[in-house]
């Protein structure tokens, strides 16, 4: 019997899916199949009560990868809200944080970066430094996952959002703060499918309510922007974006070349020349 039905957590090649009406089932693929994540739409042969047979992919609204040290693989797929999540401790890595940006400018998904661990006294360093993101545009929200979460709830209504960020950040306190006793459930069937380990080694799907979704990711060392056109980059930066367009050459580098408008911008303090060295650091990576 075929029927639809989302990934709300992946291990590997294995899934688990679950229908429109609740039922999950655990899935696996033909032909070993893995270009599947977490968030996607599928379409499912059932087999029994347990099991079935992932078919197809359904077309996606976004999806998002992340880079180890060999290649891309899939984060999630049909996100809508990207949560990047920052913490004065353990040391965040400003890099991830503007690379997750990227991403989610690409995938044309919106961005929310949460200071989490306010309660912690460095808080007050990255509280600094994340007003520049402020002023690009992005929402920024402080917390204590510790201790409240619930004025996050109206930021991540009727979105299918996913939390992300370096390990140690709160990721999985904050889950937990959102989800209540519910989380217990869910986090049932993972550990057994996950050889009984108890940090988030996959990405997981949680409902908050008929219109929210809510997803935990593992902590991330690197967002992989591979999948990206070097040349599209400037649009993916708030700031440089209103620039495209304006040098004398249409494939400026701007670099060396003469009447560079992102150059004439940074001399005129109209951007900031750390933002243009990150473009062509990042072109340079992609370049590679
Ligand atoms: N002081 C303080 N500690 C917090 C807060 N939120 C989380 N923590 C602590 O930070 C540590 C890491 O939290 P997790 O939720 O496991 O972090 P994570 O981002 O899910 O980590 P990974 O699953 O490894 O990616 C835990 O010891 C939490 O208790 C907070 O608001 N304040
Ligand atoms: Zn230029």
């Amino acid at each position: 019997m075929h029927e639809t039905a989302q990934i709300i957590t992946s291990y590997g090649r294995r899934y688990i899916v679950r229908t429109n009406d609740k039922r999950t089932y655990e899935a696996s693929t033909r032909s070993k199949r893995s270009d599947f994540a977490c968030g996607d739409w599928v379409s499912i042969d059932i087999l029994n009560d347990e099991q079935a047979v992932i078919e197809d992919v359904q077309p996606r609204q976004s999806l998002l990868y992340r880079q180890d040290a060999y290649k891309s693989k899939l984060i999630a797929a049909n996100v809508t809200q990207l949560l990047i999540v920052v913490a004065a401790s353990p040391t965040p890595s400003e890099a991830l944080l503007q690379r997750a940006l990227i991403a989610a400018e690409a995938a044309q998904i919106n961005a929310v970066i949460l200071l989490n661990k306010t309660d912690l006294p460095g808080t007050e360093y990255w509280r600094e430094r994340l007003s520049f993101y402020t002023e690009l545009g992005y929402n920024v929200i402080e917390l204590s996952a510790q201790q409240d979460v619930r004025h996050l709830l109206p930021v991540l209504w009727n979105h299918t959002n996913i939390l992300l960020g370096q390990s140690g950040m709160g990721k999985s306190t904050i889950t937990n703060a959102l989800l209540g006793d519910d989380r217990a459930r869910t986090a049932d069937i993972s550990t057994a499918l996950d050889s009984g380990k108890h940090t988030t080694t996959h990405a997981q799907l949680y409902d908050l309510d008929e219109e929210t979704q809510l997803i935990d990711s593992p902590g991330l060392q690197e967002f992989g922007l591979h999948h990206l056109a070097p040349e599209k980059l400037p649009c993916y930066f708030p700031d440089l974006h209103p620039l495209m367009g304006q040098c004398r050459f249409h494939n400026c580098t701007h670099r060396a070349e003469p009447d560079c408008a992102f150059k004439a911008a940074a001399e005129k303090g109209e951007i900031h020349w750390e933002r243009l060295a990150l473009l062509q650091k990042i072109t340079d990576e992609l370049m590679q």
